[in-house]
């Protein structure tokens, strides 16, 4: 490949012709149509006698880039020059070729030298391991007809959205919420899930007598960690309580007028579906907003609400909750009356539970859930298609007697708390694992304690619960048989640290412990008495120490070992193959890990490929000038650094960049991370689910919930900070069944980094890079083979990007902000992805840029900041706690986590900045130190 560093620049007439037409079809990997200007960065001073050099004729935008004139020196030609003597040039180095190309070849423009196969490291073969992935069956074989809910539902779903038959998630989970009991849903992405609770949750609502209107306050909260979901959410709970008008969904997305929003709960909503910084904020600042009615609470993506930092806010929205049905059910004369009369124990309950519902009106209800409803309790579910132990401490505070749904196939459960089992034999997965599906009634376990009986029992009374059919693996349990005791894994009230690097040590001790397990151990267990767990907690926690992922089994799973000069331009390779070459186009999603990736790469793939140009926000011009001030302010401490670094960084320059795009048609790029405005970042959500075709690059604001249909293929340019980020990215194609692609860009240093996926049951195959640039031909024709074609594509996006210095700054910031990103992995993936190995300078390239790791720095440093105020982020600060003392305080870490643990600020990171805390800070932490 070392023969492929060309100067490919030189690409015109060797006597240009006047009048237009002639270089129509000429091909278009040219360079600079017009030199103007001292220098081109790195240009060398052999080269300026072109710089004067005009080229004829009209530039064509959409350029076909057919083959060129015959009396051209075009870059084919070069470079076969440079094959057929490589003898010739055998021993010479790099730059002493292109010095002889360029006197060759007059006249000469200002050339640089591509070095994009140069020093390239070797990419690896990674063997597969016969790893058998988790899978799940989607669609159950039953009808919606088949479920106890109104015909009007079933009739409007079949009309409406054209669902008819069930999903596995949706039969098993729609029975049990409609008893109205607490539920964790885990369920593959894409399964349904959003239906699983939503169809319930209108039925039980449906059903109120007398009929309950707009104004009889909030029935129901469903929390989501982003906006896109909130509205996705908000408008499949539209289309459900379409038969049932009076029922009113509203949506509280952050990001939008206050105002709006306020006036909307005034006036009156039954469905609250929201972000949870926003709900939290309305729950400070609008007074109409209570929650005193509310019978169901949905955390859906929990996982994520915890992860996200959001705990605090959901603790305080559970809390809210909480305190406005106690402040409404709070009735001095019945308290009087039970402490005077010491009432039977039966009017007690009656009073604190502070039931409403009569005996007439329990007569024609047909589901508890209603009567859950117009009690005074709460019903509470949680989904998530992964789990965590934060997730499952959140269970254990905010549940009562909750139902474990699992569909994983092979341990499909229903696992009730209400049922005991004595934690025995073997090892719970083994078990559920050999023995197939079977329905069951559920028992209670003969060796219950006391307590519990009584416990439950109160319960099933208070709740009228009858036993439900379903799965479990209780039956699956010889109850009598004393073996192996797992060590039980504590459920509420952990004051673990359940972060996800904690979680994962804690989980990777827990596989140890029990891999390791001496015989020895097995028997003396065998003399402990036995411990009784309900069915609940033993299938969360099979779940949880077994940590193993599902995806869909209709996506195709591959990963590309890419070195890192050659990413950008296999990038732009994949997205011609996929959404140019194909006859009916095609829709990617891809995932980078910073705004200011998503933000250059978008715009910059849009303008080559495209030749639509993108304005780049003139930011710089402004930043220059506050610069300048600042510079005047600081002068005494950095006056020659500032002066030096800034100059010669923007006394160059830029190269004029090529009019017309390399492909023909018109590919929609589209863009999306969480500091675009409200409404810019909904249109472009709105714009990619109706678009037919189309890349969209984003964060992994767009990795959670999200359903855009026919997503032909999710790419993960940068690898996901853990394996449970893995599968929500994988998981937006693939969609209830749909065929999906998913590939994952690594680069060599990082190959190992599937065997980490393939520790919790991941499967993916190594692609041939050797053939990943080939599409990138039919965009160069005259390039004799990929790399060829590959190095003047590369060489348009480097044209681009400094083609002005606007387009550099980005260019810069998206660099830096990826490095220091990169160096933020969190520890249990920072052996395969780890900073130290990454090659800088190759990284620069990768960005399209041709500076030094250092040069870049430093004119990073020297831009303005344009650091962004998170806008969807109304979290609970504690600055605001201070100003409203008046509102609980929530601890933070209420659920047995620290809220700025790693895993969130990684999400923080790629979110809303760079990864790193801002320079300021870490100045003034030094200055402390110093001091
Ligand atoms: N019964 C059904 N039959 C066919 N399609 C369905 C059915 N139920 C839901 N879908 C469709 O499946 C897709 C995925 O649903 P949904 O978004 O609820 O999945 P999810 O499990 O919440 O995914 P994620 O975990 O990614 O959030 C949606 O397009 C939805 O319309």
């Amino acid at each position: 490949m070392d023969d492929l560093q060309l100067n490919i620049s030189v690409t015109k007439k060797i006597k240009p012709k006047p009048g237009p037409a002639k270089s129509l079809d000429e091909y278009k990997f040219v360079s600079k149509p017009q030199l103007t200007g001292k220098t081109l960065a790195r240009k060398r001073p052999q080269n300026l006698s072109g710089k004067n050099i005009k080229l004829d004729g009209p530039q064509r935008k959409f350029a076909k880039l057919s083959k060129p004139e015959k009396n051209t020196i075009n870059l084919d030609a070069r470079l076969l020059d440079l094959s057929e003597n490589k003898g010739k040039y055998h021993g010479k180095d790099y730059q002493e070729i292109n010095d002889e190309l360029q006197i060759k070849q007059k006249p000469r423009s200002g050339a640089w030298i591509s070095s994009l196969f140069k020093n390239n490291p070797d990419v690896p073969k990674i063997g597969q391991k016969a790893v058998k992935p988790l899978v799940e069956k989607v669609f159950a074989g039953t009808t919606f007809a088949d479920l106890d809910i109104h015909p009007h539902s079933v009739a409007n779903l079949q009309q409406n959205l054209s669902l008819k038959e069930l999903m596995t998630v949706q039969q098993k989970a729609v029975p049990v919420i409609l008893q109205g009991r607490d539920v964790l849903i885990r369920s593959q992405t894409g399964s349904g899930k959003t239906l699983a609770y939503a169809l319930p949750v209108i039925e039980g609502l449906q059903a109120i007598r007398p009929k309950i209107n707009r104004h009889d306050g909030v029935r129901v909260v469903v929390v989501v960690p982003t906006r896109e979901l909130a509205v996705q959410t908000y408008e499949l709970f539209v289309k459900l309580v379409k038969p049932f008008t009076w029922l009113v969904p509203g949506l509280l997305s952050g990001g939008q007028k206050r105002k709006a929003e306020k006036a909307r709960l005034r006036k009156g909503l039954n469905i609250l579906i929201g972000t949870p910084g926003r709900i939290n904020d309305h729950l400070r600042h609008t007074q109409s907003l209570n929650f005193a009615k509310t019978g169901c609470l949905i955390l859906d993506e929990a996982d994520m609400l915890l992860d996200m930092g959001y705990e605090i806010d959901v603790a305080a929205i559970v809390k809210a909750i909480e305190d406005h049905k106690k402040a409404a059910t709070y009735d001095p004369l019945a308290l009087v009356k039970q402490n005077m009369k010491q009432n039977t124990e039966d009017e007690t309950k009656d009073c604190v539970s502070g039931s409403s519902v009569s005996e007439e009106q329990k007569s024609d209800i047909k589901h508890k859930l209603t009567e859950v409803f117009l009690s005074k309790e709460r019903q509470t579910i949680l989904l998530s298609a992964t789990l965590t132990k934060a997730v499952e401490n959140l269970a254990g505070i905010t549940m009562v007697d909750p139902v474990f749904v699992d569909t994983s196939e092979g341990r499909a459960v229903v696992a009730d708390s209400l049922k005991y089992d004595h934690i025995g034999g073997k090892k719970v997965s083994e078990k559920l694992n050999e023995v197939p599906e079977k329905k069951c009634i559920i028992e209670d376990a003969p060796m219950v304690k006391e307590k519990n009986v009584n416990k439950t029992e109160k319960k099933n009374n208070k709740r009228g619960l009858v036993e439900f059919s379903g799965l479990s693996h209780l039956d699956l349990f010889d109850v009598k048989v004393k073996e192996e005791i797992p060590k039980p894994v504590p459920m509420a009230n952990n004051t673990e640290n359940s972060d996800s690097d904690s979680d994962y040590d804690y989980f990777k001790v827990q596989k140890q412990f029990e891999s390791k397990k001496p015989a020895t151990e097995v028997v003396e267990k065998d003399l402990e008495p036995l411990v009784k767990e309900s069915t609940f907690q033993k299938a969360v926690h099979t779940a949880l120490v077994e940590d193993e992922l599902i995806l869909p089994e209709s996506v195709n799973q591959t990963f590309l070992i890419v070195p890192m000069k050659l990413r950008l331009v296999t990038l732009c390779s994949l997205i011609v193959e996929n959404c140019v070459l194909k006859k009916k186009g095609g829709k990617i999603i891809v995932f980078m890990a910073t705004l200011e990736m998503v933000d250059y790469h978008s715009e910059l793939i849009e303008t080559v490929l495209t030749g639509d140009k993108v304005k780049v926000k003139k930011k710089d011009a402004k930043g220059k000038k506050s610069i300048d001030k600042k510079r005047k302010t600081n002068k005494a401490e950095n006056e020659e650094s500032d002066s030096d670094s800034t100059e010669s960084d923007y006394n160059i320059d830029y190269e004029e960049p090529v009019e017309g795009g390399l492909v023909p048609v018109n590919l929609e790029m589209f863009s999306l991370h969480g500091s675009m405005p409200h409404e810019r970042r909904i249109e472009v959500f709105k714009q990619f689910r109706a678009a037919r075709n189309g890349v969209l690059i984003c964060t992994d604001v767009a990795a959670r919930g999200l359903d855009v249909p026919a997503v032909d293929m999710v790419l993960q340019y940068c690898a996901p900070v853990s394996a449970t980020d893995y599968v929500h990215r994988v998981g937006r194609t693939g969609r209830a069944t749909q065929v999906g692609a998913a590939v994952m860009f690594l680069l060599p240093s990082e190959a190992e980094f599937v065997r980490h996926l393939e520790q919790r049951r991941i499967r993916l195959c190594q692609a041939d890079e050797s053939k990943a640039l080939e599409p990138l031909r039919s965009v160069a024709p005259a390039a004799a083979n990929a790399a060829r074609a590959a190095i003047a594509v590369q060489t348009r996006l480097e044209h681009t990007a400094h083609s002005s210095k606007e387009w550099l700054a980005r260019a810069s910031r998206a660099y830096t902000s990826w490095v220091r990103f990169y160096s933020g992995y969190p520890r249990e993936v920072r052996e395969w992805l780890d900073a130290r190995k990454l090659h800088l300078g190759h990284a620069a390239k990768a960005f399209a840029l041709r500076d030094t790791p250092a040069v870049l720095a430093r004119r990073v440093k020297n831009l303005p900041s344009v650091k962004e105020k998170p806008t969807n982020r109304l979290t609970v600060h504690r600055e605001e706690e201070k100003k409203r003392p008046g509102f609980p305080r929530m601890k933070i870490g209420g659920y047995g986590s620290n809220v700025t643990n790693k895993q969130s600020s990684m999400h923080t990171a790629s979110e809303y900045d760079s990864g790193l805390p801002p320079l300021e800070r870490i100045q003034k932490q030094k200055k402390r130190k110093n001091k």
